[in-house]
């Protein structure tokens, strides 16, 4: 665009936002032959926050973290990390790009989008301004991180977001980190791998708090044998900073603690990127959460508008966002019964070493919801059929099913281990389709695998040993 030029364009579909599900849609849309039209805000966020700033420059450096060994310096460890994430991320990021851009029928517009009305988008880029219009508009703006109101910590020149921290090169002496979500345990975890002293303040009384009591205690566990400060029930009151630090005022249980860091990572959730959007002038309503309003199917208010993503207030992962692609295109393009009641079993991981990964119930929650359960679970060291986390030399963590005791079938389960990111799939795919525990146990898997621990804690071999309870865990 010309400066200061006011032109318009019309397409068969609208993306607003680079996201996985958008770009996804977009690309299958324009496939079909679809004029469609994507606007990113910004030329550094082509492919959205997963590729960017999320799941990949992280992963990439929980890594690189692992990796280091004793005797290799931490800051020259540490920026070379960075640096090469930062390579990995523009090469992904132009990878993105030419996904969307070498297909005719796609158009890539950078700059910000706001509704004019229910149909026509503007958007701005410097003093230019486009007007857009589409029959059919999916939002796929994703979400922003929430800075709580606590006193000097906006303005500190120690504060930093996830994305902050993906662009500094010196490594923190000490890094604390406000929040113990999946955000902030994961860098927690990362920062103190590269050498960094680590403290984390979580507001609740319990770190992985919706997990079971066994399950989260081996997780703290991990941490605390790393050495990394955990403390719950913290309220932060004040940041104030110093000359080469910050000191953190906070509270537990009404007494006065303090802190000092020299990087403060703000990990307190992320809310829906809903600002500037104009979303009144479509006629869109928000949720009191400040998430887009959508149905089973996707639709905003407007039905020709759908939200998808982060920005529809679901679960905050990539692999939903890419769900939500899946439920718009089949409206698009197939019969439109996809719906989000469609999801089961939805998998999860945290990526610390080893990784942590749940699906489905707890064990306290299939208790409340009256299940007949029966537990299977072992700690990873005490597993004899599972040669591949001895090989690997990492034998910490436990292997936990929560089982309904009457028909067999997996109601959850929660796997601390190496290789978990992967293996929980298989259960998450187990349980969609009704496969009974005791089939997962007496399957062939490969040998040496982490799967074939199963076969020991699910199988019908008379030597399998089912804790029970959580002193028998123990015992095990
Ligand atoms: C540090 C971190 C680590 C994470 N790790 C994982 C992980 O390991 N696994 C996992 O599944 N999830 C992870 N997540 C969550 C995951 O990244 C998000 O759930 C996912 O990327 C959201 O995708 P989306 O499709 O909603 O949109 P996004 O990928 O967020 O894309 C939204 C895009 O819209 C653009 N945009 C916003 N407003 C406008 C506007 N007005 N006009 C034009 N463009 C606009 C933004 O610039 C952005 O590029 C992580 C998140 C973070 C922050
Ligand atoms: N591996 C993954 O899949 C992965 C990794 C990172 C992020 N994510 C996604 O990104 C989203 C954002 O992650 P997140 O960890 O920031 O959010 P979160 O909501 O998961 O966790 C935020 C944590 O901060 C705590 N908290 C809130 N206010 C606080 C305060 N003032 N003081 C101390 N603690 C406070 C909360 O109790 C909570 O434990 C998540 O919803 C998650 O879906 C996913």
């Amino acid at each position: 665009m010309s400066e200061a030029e006011s032109i318009g364009v019309t397409a068969d579909l609208l993306v607003i936002g680079f996201g996985k599900g958008g770009k996804t849609l977009a690309a299958t849309m324009g496939r079909e032959g679809k004029k469609v039209v994507m606007v990113e805000q910004s030329d550094q966020m082509y492919g959205g926050t997963c590729i960017n700033i999320g799941c990949i420059p992280t992963k990439a450096l929980v890594h690189r973290a692992d990796v280091r060994r004793p005797g290799d310096e931490r800051q020259s460890w540490y920026q070379d990390a960075i640096g090469a994430v930062t390579d990995l991320t523009t090469m992904m990021r132009g990878k993105n790009f030419q996904m969307l851009d070498t297909l005719d029928t796609v158009t890539v517009v950078t700059g910000k989008a706001s509704f004019l009305d229910s149909t026509t988008v503007e958007v701005a880029a410097g003093d230019d301004r486009l007007a857009i219009s589409a029959g059919t508009i999916v939002i796929n703006t994703g979400s922003v991180p929430v800075i709580p109101d606590i006193r000097g910590l906006r303005k500190s020149e120690y504060m930093a977001t996830s994305t902050d921290l993906l662009h500094t090169e010196k490594l923190p002496r000490h890094l604390a980190v406000i929040g113990g979500g999946y955000l902030g345990l994961e860098f927690a975890a990362m920062y103190r791998q590269f050498g960094s002293e680590v403290s984390v303040l979580e507001a609740f009384p319990k770190f992985v708090g919706r997990e079971d009591d066994d399950v989260a205690e081996v997780v703290v566990g991990i941490f605390r044998d790393q050495g990394i400060t955990l403390i719950t029930d913290a309220k932060v009151t004040e940041v104030e900073d110093g000359s080469a630090d910050a000191t953190i005022y906070y509270e537990v249980d009404g007494r006065p603690r303090t802190l000092k860091a020299d990087k403060i990572l703000v990990a307190t959730g992320r809310v829906p990127a809903i600002e500037g959007l104009g979303l009144d002038r479509a006629g869109i309503r928000t949720t009191e959460g400040g998430a887009i309003e959508v149905d089973e199917h996707l639709r905003t208010s407007q039905p020709h508008i759908y939200a998808i993503g982060d920005v529809n207030g679901g679960p905050m992962f990539t692999y939903i966002s890419l769900d939500d692609y899946r439920i718009v295109a089949d409206r698009l393009l197939g019969d439109g019964r996809r719906s989000t009641a469609d999801r089961v079993a939805v998998p999860h991981t945290m990526f610390i070493t080893p990784p942590f990964s749940t699906v489905g119930l707890t064990e306290t929650a299939a208790r409340e919801r009256g299940y007949n359960v029966r537990i299977a679970a072992k700690p990873v060291a005490q597993t004899t059929a599972t040669p591949r986390a001895r090989i690997i030399g990492d034998t910490r963590g436990l292997i936990k099913f929560v089982i309904d005791a009457d028909t067999d079938l997996i109601l959850g389960a929660a796997l601390i281990s190496i290789d978990s990111q992967e293996v929980i799939n298989l259960v998450a795919f187990a349980m969609r389709h009704d496969v009974p525990a005791g089939e997962l146990g007496n399957a062939i898997y490969s040998h040496p695998s982490t799967t074939e621990g199963f076969n020991e804690l699910l199988g019908t071999v008379a030597r399998v040993r089912v804790a029970v309870s959580t002193a028998d865990l123990e015992n095990a």
